[in-house]
């Protein structure tokens, strides 16, 4: 291993600028920690003569990004431009088979491509590591692949979309509706440049493929997930969920079944004491259950430039170590192709209903309910002056297609005044 580590670091937004701080103002920590000096041999952008709030002097510039990751004076490809593909992944795939190791923060890239770059990467004895791609700062990848190694994972749980979470908290605390609050967190700049990518839930079940590659031994199958993002929860749900001892939050669960990897990333209840509910605001939070171990609850910043940035020089160091892993914790060509479930799992759920305020109304809801199998928990009905009853009910659990019978005969009971809406109840 020669003294110096050499870095080409490709974008220089958020986090590439976050990098560059932590090699200046932390060159002497990280050369104590890893017993080498880090460097940085060149740097890419877009735009080389933006204004970014620190110096690239001493660094070299390339236009292309793919330059950058095979120069000579290049050990380690640094990719931090994003997108699944393009210039991240031909700049990926450039440097390791330039025999670059490569750290990146992109989970769209390794979501649908994890699995051939990790093969690629294996298969030229290179590191592949990406801590910043999931929930920015909170260590959880290292986690995964080496604190809980001894340990069958039984379920992956998670808050991994600040911006869904910002959201979500807001509405409740400024008691106004998805739309307002989307345009404030966009004003804001909270909001990824394609919004869709925060809240249809894209951002956060990219990371849950890649931590259920970990934990499951399977490739990433991010196709694999049920998918619903933020965009049709309301005001009156957030606050008939607290009223009966609920937050929503935008929660991803992996698990493995008897059918297969259930992977689910949509909006859930979760009770308003447990970690999960107490989470306000851009915060991640990340709970992964094993055999030996049992619950671990990780909890951080998921975003920003320090906090990504930190995630990325942690990857660095492993490398100026020598530490090598596999890219999800065994040889990639071991990962299984893991069939994927729907959710069959019985579980709680939240039922809000507007029913036509007549006699018998409520009965004929109970008695669909009954019989579609599903038993009624808790209930309650509003006070209220229109014309239709706002109710509520909590369900013991129930097996999701024994739900969605009930909601169809709903239909045709008569006593229906809009669409009733169902939410799964996570139990955390
Ligand atoms: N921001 C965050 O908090 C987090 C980000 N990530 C991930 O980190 C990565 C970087 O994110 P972030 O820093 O926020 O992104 P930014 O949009 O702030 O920065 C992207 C950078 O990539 C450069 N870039 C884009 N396209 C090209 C190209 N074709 N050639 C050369 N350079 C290019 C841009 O150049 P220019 O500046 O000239 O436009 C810019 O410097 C993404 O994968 C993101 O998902 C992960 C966790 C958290
Ligand atoms: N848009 C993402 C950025 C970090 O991946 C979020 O809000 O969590």
């Amino acid at each position: 291993m020669s003294d110096t580590l050499r870095l080409g670091i490709a974008g220089l937004g958020t986090v590439g600028v976050g990098v560059l701080r932590i090699i200046r103002q932390q060159a002497a920590l990280l050369e104590a920690r890893t017993g080498r000096k880090i460097s940085v041999s060149a740097v890419s952008a877009r735009t080389r003569d933006r204004d970014r709030g620190v110096s690239l002097k001493g660094y070299d510039w390339e236009d292309d990004p793919v330059t950058l990751a095979t120069r000579d004076d290049v050990d380690v490809f640094v990719e931090l431009m994003g997108g699944s593909d393009g210039p991240a992944k031909a700049a990926t795939e450039a440097a390791l088979k330039a025999g670059k190791h490569v750290v990146t923060a992109n989970k769209a890239m390794l979501a649908i491509h994890g699995q051939a770059l990790a093969e690629l990467a294996e298969a030229q004895g290179l590191s592949l590591r990406y801590e910043a791609a999931v929930a920015g700062g909170i260590p959880v990848v290292k986690t995964l692949l080496e604190g809980l190694a001894g340990n069958g994972i039984t379920r992956v749980m998670g808050v991994m979309n600040g911006s869904c979470n910002y959201i979500l908290t807001r509405m409740e605390s400024a008691g106004q509706t998805y739309q307002d609050i989307f345009a404030e967190a966009d004003a804001l700049g909270y909001l990824e440049a394609d919004p869709q990518l925060d809240v249809g839930g894209i951002d956060a079940a990219h990371k849950l493929a890649i931590l259920s590659s970990i934990a499951f031994g399977a490739q990433v199958d991010f196709h694999g997930i049920q998918l619903e993002g933020i965009e049709r929860v309301t005001i009156e749900d957030i606050r008939a969920a607290a009223d009966m001892g609920y937050k929503i939050k935008l929660l991803g669960v992996a698990q493995k079944t008897g059918r297969g990897l259930e992977q689910r990333m949509q909006p859930c209840l979760v009770p308003d004491s447990s970690p999960l509910g107490q989470l306000d605001g851009g915060t991640n939070m990340v709970v992964l259950e094993g055999d030996a171990v049992g619950q671990i609850v990780l909890r951080g910043a998921g975003a920003g430039e320090g906090p990504t940035a930190s995630a990325v020089m942690a990857d660095v160091c492993d490398i100026a170590r020598g530490v090598w892993l596999p890219v999800f914790g065994q040889p990639a060509t071991t990962l299984v192709q893991a069939k994927s479930a729907q959710s069959k799992t019985p579980a709680p759920y939240y039922l809000r209903m507007a029913l036509v305020d007549k006699p018998g109304a409520l009965a004929k809801i109970a008695t669909v309910l009954g019989e579609a199998g599903v038993s009624i928990n808790r209930m309650r009905q509003y006070e209220h002056d229109a014309a239709s009853a706002p109710v509520l009910i909590v369900t013991h659990r129930t097996i999701p297609a024994d739900l969605e019978r009930a909601i169809a005969a709903m239909d045709g009971t008569g006593v229906m005044a809009g669409a009733p809406v169902a939410l799964r109840i996570e139990e955390v």
